[in-house]
């Protein structure tokens, strides 16, 4: 078991990589889905569950956790792995996103975010120090650096400050995170879709020095075709040698596309909270589960799928239970949507070492082109 952090790139096809990134809790295998597990769990999965499904890393949160329970009780009670039982590697996002999406009042200036609790209406602060502070307690293995993501479309004055602030912001994230050997610090690029921006940006995090670079600011509404216009040229302004975090993104193809343009790492909601709402992704398109037309059905959602719900359960059963609203409905439909983001991940990692990664898209595209099934 490794002391440090350490990423290893092992082998490129096109701009896609597949490498290890080393941790003192695990190795995180690239490109990377990080499940999400927002309020120190992952919904309705068990860990061991979630670990089963190929997840090497989840993903926690400031925001949510410095409001309930609180960093400090969670760091008394041992820290969030312990906390939640989940000893592999947790990568906690810095709560500023969270704060601009899900807070009442907020006020936003040079020290940082004031804002009222979205639980219970209390004013509260979020600084680049108190977001390292919170992250330090949680004892998260990977720390994002504070920043501010503007939402799209936005004027280029505005893309300019706030990256500029941003950029600000990651400096003092830099100073206050310290020196905690096993931890890495991420920075997050901004700028918006404008290319010299993101390059000012990127510039700017290398002469502050960091473990890893995300590219932000994007998924916040510009389309997919305008992100992947962004990530042609993005990822290429950081790094070479350092993982590339393509925050909150996205849908099966979003993905795809994504690690086609260079990233090695991502998040997203979309595999649980679909889930729980019936939406199933499968090799063949996305089924609807609540549709009437599944009443009768004896296949399972998808045979090339070893989750649990695919291997004992048709899709008459998934119907009946979404239907009737049990809570094994969300328990499996999410099991086997994070399954099947692993299974994207998993094909890319070995369609990228065999240098076939062309042939491995063109079928994921053409096996999806039958939609709602
Ligand atoms: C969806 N599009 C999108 N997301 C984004 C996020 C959050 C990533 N997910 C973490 C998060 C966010 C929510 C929902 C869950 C749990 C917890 C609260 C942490 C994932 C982002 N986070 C930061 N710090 N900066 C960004 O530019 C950014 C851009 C995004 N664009
Ligand atoms: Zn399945």
């Amino acid at each position: 078991m490794t002391k440090t952090f350490s990423f290893v790139l092992n082998k490129t096809d096109g701009a896609a990589r597949t490498g290890v990134m080393k941790t003192p809790r695990g190795d995180i295998r690239t490109p990377a889905f990080m499940p999400v597990g927002t309020a120190a769990t992952v919904k309705a999965m068990m860990p061991e569950s979630v670990r089963a499904t190929g997840a090497d890393i989840l993903l926690g949160n400031t925001y949510h956790l410095m409001l309930r329970p609180t960093a400090e009780r969670i760091a008394a009670l041992g820290g969030l792995h312990k906390f939640m039982n989940w000893e592999r590697p947790i990568l906690t996002d810095s709560g500023g996103f969270q704060v601009m999406s899900l807070s009442g009042m907020r006020k936003l200036t040079e020290e940082g975010v004031v804002f009222q609790s979205h639980y219970d209406g209390s004013k509260r602060n979020l600084t680049p120090e108190r977001s390292m502070e919170i992250q330090k307690l949680l004892g998260s293995d990977i720390v994002m650096c504070f920043d501010e993501c503007p939402a799209l479309p936005a004027d280029r004055k505005r893309l300019e400050d706030s990256m500029d602030m941003s950029m600000r912001w990651a400096k003092r994230s830099r100073d206050a995170f310290g020196d905690r050997p096993g931890h890495a610090l991420f920075g997050i690029q901004q700028g918006g879709l404008e290319e010299d921006l993101r390059k000012r940006s990127a510039d700017a995090l290398q002469d502050i020095g960091f473990d890893g670079y995300a590219v932000g600011g994007l998924a916040v509404g510009e389309g997919q075709e305008a992100m992947f216009d962004c990530l042609d040229f993005a990822p290429d302004q950081l790094p070479v040698d350092k993982p590339r975090y393509l925050m909150g993104v996205g849908k099966p193809d979003d993905i795809v596309g994504a690690v086609k343009r260079g990233i090695d790492m991502m998040d997203c909601v979309l595999p649980s909270r679909s889930g729980r709402t019936g939406q199933v992704f499968t090799r063949n398109g996305v089924v609807n589960i609540k549709n009437a037309r599944h009443a009768d059905d004896p296949r399972p959602l998808d045979e090339n799928c070893a989750c649990p719900a695919c291997s004992n359960y048709s899709r008459a059963y998934l119907h009946h239970v979404f239907r009737s609203q049990e809570m094994i409905s969300g328990m499996l439909l999410t099991w086997h949507n994070l399954t099947y983001f692993q299974d994207i991940m998993q094909g890319m990692r070995d369609a990228i070492s065999a240098g076939t990664f062309a042939a491995w898209e063109a079928d994921f595209h053409e096996g999806r082109a039958q939609g709602d099934i």
